[in-house]
């Protein structure tokens, strides 16, 4: 597969390795300094886009990519405000994205468990929730994607709880966190690649699921995966359209 990585931070360079050692080209490298080269044009070169860039760019370029009608897998974060009007937008164009909040393999486990998990919960009011992720200081964007999709989740399955609100760690939540709301915690810490925790206390114990990334390799890896999967294909897909967990 001829792929082209829209953005060459720490994901970009990781898939480049992933993606050289399943036996694919990367054709194009998009960063900040050659946004010049990101034309439409050169875009047609690639089999599929995987774009791990920046909240503010990913709408850009995944509108880029369905101008070149190819493919793309969108890993960023922090611009699911715009995915309904993106899903219509493909569709309607007859393009084709996949997006996913984690790529890898151990989080969408831990997704499909927090939603089980939820579900059983919920026949104990004894207890309330909460969501912590942890993240390095260069994240741009909080809540993490993983912990809005493990939220959305929670307020799925789990009666009590209606939205979640977000505190990053320093800044007060504005209002009294209500008994419907689901509170995201966010950390920020130096070289933490994500871990993510959900806490069911009540007065007498706790109940924890925890995911800890060791490395960006699950991410990158699942990338360039999820771009194998996409191919041939068309349409608006999610992760979650990859794996088929039974309960
Ligand atoms: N879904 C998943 O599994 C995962 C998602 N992510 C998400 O992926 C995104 C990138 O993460 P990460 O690689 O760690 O971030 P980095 O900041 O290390 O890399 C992003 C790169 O994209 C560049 N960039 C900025 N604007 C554009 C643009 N318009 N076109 C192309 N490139 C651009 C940045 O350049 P410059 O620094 O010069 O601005 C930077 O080099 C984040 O949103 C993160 O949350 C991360 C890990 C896993
Ligand atoms: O910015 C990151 O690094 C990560 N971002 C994703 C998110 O926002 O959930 C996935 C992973 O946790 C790493």
């Amino acid at each position: 597969m001829n792929i082209a990585l829209l953005g060459y931070g720490k994901m970009g360079q990781i898939i480049e390795r992933f993606a050289a050692d399943r036996g694919h080209q990367v054709v194009l490298k998009i960063g900040i300094e050659n946004l010049n080269d990101f034309t439409v044009e050169n875009l047609k070169q690639a089999d599929v886009a995987i774009d791990f860039s920046a909240p503010a760019a990913a709408v850009s370029n995944i509108y880029k990519c369905f101008e070149a009608n190819v493919p793309v897998v969108v890993g960023t974060t922090g611009w699911y405000g715009e995915l309904q009007k993106i899903k219509n937008d493909c569709e309607q164009s007859n393009n084709t994205l996949l997006y996913g909040s984690n790529f890898s393999i151990g989080v969408n486990i831990f997704f499909h468990l927090n939603k089980l998990l939820a579900k059983l919960m919920n026949n104990y009011p004894a207890y309330d929730v909460q969501v912590e992720e942890i993240h390095h200081t260069q994240k741009l964007d909080a809540p993490s994607g993983t912990a809005m999709t493990i939220a959305e989740g929670i307020i799925e399955q789990f009666d009590s709880k209606q939205e979640w609100v977000n505190q990053l760690e320093g800044t007060p939540i504005t209002d009294k966190l209500k008994h419907d709301q689901l509170l995201i915690e966010s950390l920020r810490i130096e070289n933490v690649p994500g871990t993510h925790t959900v806490v069911y206390s009540s007065e007498v114990d706790d109940i924890e699921i925890k995911h800890t990334a060791h490395s960006r390799a699950g991410f990158a890896l699942g990338a360039v995966v999820a771009a194998e999967w996409l191919q041939n294909k068309r349409g608006f897909y999610s992760i979650a359209d990859i794996f088929n967990f039974k309960d």
